[in-house]
């Protein structure tokens, strides 16, 4: 397993066509904190003028030893990434802090996080940091109803970022507002005009303080904020499915999130248990959802109790099929709260599905589902897997 030690933390800005994301990364860059990060636009081959626009200062920029001057780099991002690592490994680059990555507007942000998570050499030296969408307030809501690309880029995120607020009216912004928290309870909302927005501390999204290297697991899943607001709006929703755990944070663990009523099919919520999990059980209920359908998993953060070490966490993340190697925690960051918490954000898979088989693995029983025994035997048992 791998650790958070010196490795750098990667964050991708994205967001719809014109939604502010040139303009936001220009006032981050101005961040003092900034000066040895390193910036990457996302051009996807395309002929793009993006970079042209990015005023990176002198403070915000990585000298080549060629002498170029800013990190602007169209092409595969994996060469890119490992371009930067080779040329601080040969010193030719002084250390980097810090990797952000604008994406174009139409970009699915799946693949970006796949090349920062999923090439073994890469996730070896970089750490997704985290995702943050800039949501436009005049044009967001029409956007997510007619383009999958941006209701992509606002469930993956970790933080959302609404900008042109002053050209919206008020109706408009909270509609906008309801709908983003419809589809990602769990992401940081910033105003795009507040002060906040413009440093680079909304670039900090991840597991790890990158200051202390200390696993904040708290504000990376952020399913206590999602619970909440599930329970404002879905009190009734809870199946029959809690487990007896010894907080009371909230009633329940399960939170449906319907987000059917324009048609799309992406719902977010967590998954709870307290007791330690048999580490070759988690393997397979990863293997057989990845395998079955990866595509439909937007993505996934775990922190989980395993039988072999209950007292040292396993982390795991993942986006659709790619999952890094689980870095295991020295120790539960709260003592006092042991239980395993999985968040997904799953796009046309039902949660049940998962849950039951979240739970055939981790040895609940229930008469009409097939066990993990029965699954192992023929992983086709799974009610559902049809779909
Ligand atoms: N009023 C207002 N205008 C903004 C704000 N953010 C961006 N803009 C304007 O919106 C336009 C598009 O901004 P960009 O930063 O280029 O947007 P982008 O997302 O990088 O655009 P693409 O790269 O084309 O996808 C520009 O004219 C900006 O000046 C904002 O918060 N308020």
């Amino acid at each position: 397993m791998s650790s958070a030690k010196g490795r750098i933390p990667v964050s991708i800005i994205t967001g719809f066509l014109g939604a502010g994301k040139s303009t936001l990364l220009n006032r981050i860059l101005k961040d003092p904190v900034m000066k040895d990060a390193a910036v990457i636009i996302n051009e996807f081959g395309e002929v793009g003028i993006d970079h042209m626009l990015v005023e990176a200062s002198n403070d915000a920029v990585i000298e080549l030893a060629d002498g170029c001057l800013c990190c602007t780099v169209r092409g595969e991002l994996v060469e890119t990434l490992a371009m930067l690592i080779d040329g601080m490994q040969t010193g030719k680059l002084k250390p980097i802090s810090r990797v952000v990555i604008e994406t174009t507007g139409l970009a699915d942000p799946a693949p970006v996080m796949q090349s920062v998570m999923g090439h073994p050499a890469i996730s070896q030296h970089f750490d997704l940091d985290g995702v943050i969408t800039v949501v436009d307030a005049v044009n967001g809501l029409k956007t997510l109803e007619g383009f999958s690309e941006a209701l992509r880029q606002v469930a993956v995120a970790d933080r959302l970022i609404l900008t042109k607020k002053t050209l919206a009216d008020d109706a408009a912004i909270n509609a906008l507002s309801d709908r983003l928290k419809e589809l990602n309870p769990r992401a940081a909302m910033t105003d795009g005009d507040s002060e906040e927005a413009g440093r680079a501390a909304v670039l900090v999204n991840g597991l790890y303080d990158p200051a202390t290297k200390i696993a904040d697991v708290d504000r990376w899943l952020k399913d206590e904020i999602a619970a909440e607001h599930d329970l404002d709006h879905h009190t009734d929703e809870h199946h029959g499915h809690d487990h007896d755990h010894g907080h009371n944070h909230h009633d329940g663990h399960h939170h449906r999130h319907d987000v059917n009523r324009h048609g799309d099919d992406i719902r977010s919520y967590s998954i709870i248990h307290d007791q330690p999990i048999d580490p070759m059980a988690l393997e397979m209920f990863l293997d057989i959802l990845r395998s079955t359908h990866g595509e439909k998993l937007l993505r996934m953060k775990a922190v989980v109790a395993l039988t072999d070490r209950p007292d040292r966490p396993v982390v795991l993340h993942g986006v659709q099929s790619i999952f890094p190697q689980p870095v295991r925690l020295p120790a539960w960051p709260d003592p006092s709260d042991r239980r395993t918490r999985l968040v997904l954000i799953t796009k046309d898979l039902p949660e049940t599905y998962v849950r039951e088989l979240f739970d055939a693995f981790t040895g609940r029983p229930a008469i009409d589902r097939p066990d993990r025994a029965a699954l192992e035997d023929n992983p086709l048992a799974i009610p559902g897997l049809k779909i």
